[in-house]
């Protein structure tokens, strides 16, 4: 990816977080980050989604924290090096929530 990552300026956050919400995802409570659980109809789903966002997060260069069980996947994004969410976390997000669309 071009450029520094840089934490979100208030404005920004004015305007991508309503759009994340409004599919499920929430800020973190005590840490700068977003969170959303994901649930899939068995663990086949679940891991060809995790497969799927894996690949493009290589690419990106931009890796999520997250925790498997069975059909559950719960996913955090934030921004080591702006210690914070930043554009490439709405970036993630998006796309995550591109291959979940596409396996329910
Ligand atoms: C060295 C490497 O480019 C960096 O550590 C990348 C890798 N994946 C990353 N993933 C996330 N979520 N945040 C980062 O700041 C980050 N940085």
């Amino acid at each position: 990816q071009a450029g520094k990552a840089h934490r979100l300026s208030a404005e920004e956050r004015e305007q991508l977080l309503p759009n994340l919400r409004a599919v499920g995802w929430n800020e973190v409570e005590g840490r700068d980050a977003i969170f959303k659980e994901f649930h899939f109809k068995d663990f086949n789903r679940a891991f060809g989604f995790m497969t799927r966002v894996a690949l493009q997060a290589e690419k990106l260069d931009h890796h999520p924290e997250w925790f498997n069980v069975y059909n559950k996947v719960h996913i955090t994004l934030s921004t080591h090096e702006c210690t914070g969410l930043s554009e490439r976390d709405i970036n993630l997000a998006s796309f995550i929530e591109q291959v979940a669309a596409s396996l329910s």
